[in-house]
């Protein structure tokens, strides 16, 4: 095995340690989500073996972060109450040392989350910026293309984009796409797992910035803890399509919580596709 070989299959063995952490420790997630795919990140969370909790009223939000694991902010539909909520949670995340994981849905396509994304990064601090490739070369500012919510970007320079928001925001980048990007501005991983068939229900990115959320919540370096996430929903995309006899995508929608529900240590190392760059 040569020295690549080596450092992918210790990947695929940290991965699968960080998986067994969440199933073992049942990490509390906050989520302050959008109301579209709320119900789909909670009941991934149970799958997954976390706990969710939609905690997001002003007056719970700040005593909610008290009892968490980490949190998870996704503004894909930031109502006024969602921006205080996420404020006031962010803010108190960092007093407590609390892990924040932020999905930055629709940034490149409507001006107001590129300000408030930028807001939250100086109230507290964000462990992982989880979006979609256009999202992410959007707020690097290299004019990711997007559709609404969708990300209709190539992937072009999609790396360089990681690489420079990481540094700039001493965070861990994930950029999900055919090929999805997981770097902390250093170390840089590329997930190949996944299927087309992801794209076709809404709430696939949602859902991996919720379960990054589990996963920054019991391990110590976030990098692997993104990356984990970020493939085991891959290859539960990729083993919930491979189960189907046609292009079904609500039989998908449903098979893919069984897979994350199901997955074994065996099976994400057989299956498990990263290249560490
Ligand atoms: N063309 C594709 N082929 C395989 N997997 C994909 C493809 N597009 C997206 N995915 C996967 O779908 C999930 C959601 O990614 P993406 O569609 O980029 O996010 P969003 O739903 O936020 O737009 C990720 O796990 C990603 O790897
Ligand atoms: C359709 C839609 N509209 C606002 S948020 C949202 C869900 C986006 O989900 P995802 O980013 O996982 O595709
Ligand atoms: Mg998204």
């Amino acid at each position: 095995m040569n020295n690549r070989e080596q450092g992918e299959t210790y990947m695929l063995e940290s991965i699968a340690r960080c998986l067994r952490s969440v199933r073992e420790e049942t990490p509390l997630v906050q989520a302050i989500t959008n109301y579209v795919t709320i119900n789909d990140c909670a009941n991934i969370l149970l799958c997954f073996g976390a706990s969710p909790a939609m905690a997001e009223a002003r007056a719970e939000v700040e005593e909610f972060v008290g009892l968490i694991s980490a949190l998870y902010i996704n503004i894909g539909t930031l109502t006024d109450e969602q921006y205080d909520a996420a404020v006031k949670a962010v803010r108190k995340a960092a007093e407590l040392n609390k892990p924040v994981v932020l999905d930055p849905v629709a940034c490149g396509a409507i001006s107001r989350k590129t300000t408030v994304i930028e807001e939250l990064l100086t109230v507290g601090k964000i462990s992982v910026i989880k979006g979609n490739m256009g999202e992410i070369k959007s707020l690097a500012g290299l004019g990711g293309q997007l559709r609404g919510v969708d990300s209709i970007d190539d992937g072009t320079g999609g790396i360089e984009a990681c690489k420079i928001l990481a540094q700039r925001y001493n965070t861990i980048i994930a950029a999900t796409g055919p090929t999805d990007i997981i770097t902390d501005g250093e170390r840089t991983c590329l997930v190949e797992n996944g299927s087309p068939m992801l794209t076709m229900i809404t709430g696939a990115g949602c859902m991996v910035g919720a379960l990054t959320a589990a996963t920054v919540g019991v391990t110590e370096d976030p990098f692997i803890a993104t990356t984990a996430a970020v493939l085991a929903m891959g290859l539960a995309g990729e083993m919930a399509a491979d189960s189907l006899p046609a292009v079904l995508p609500g039989t998908f929608r449903a098979r893919l919580f069984d897979y994350i529900y199901c997955m074994t240590r065996e099976e994400l190392l057989k299956g498990g596709k990263v290249q560490c760059l």
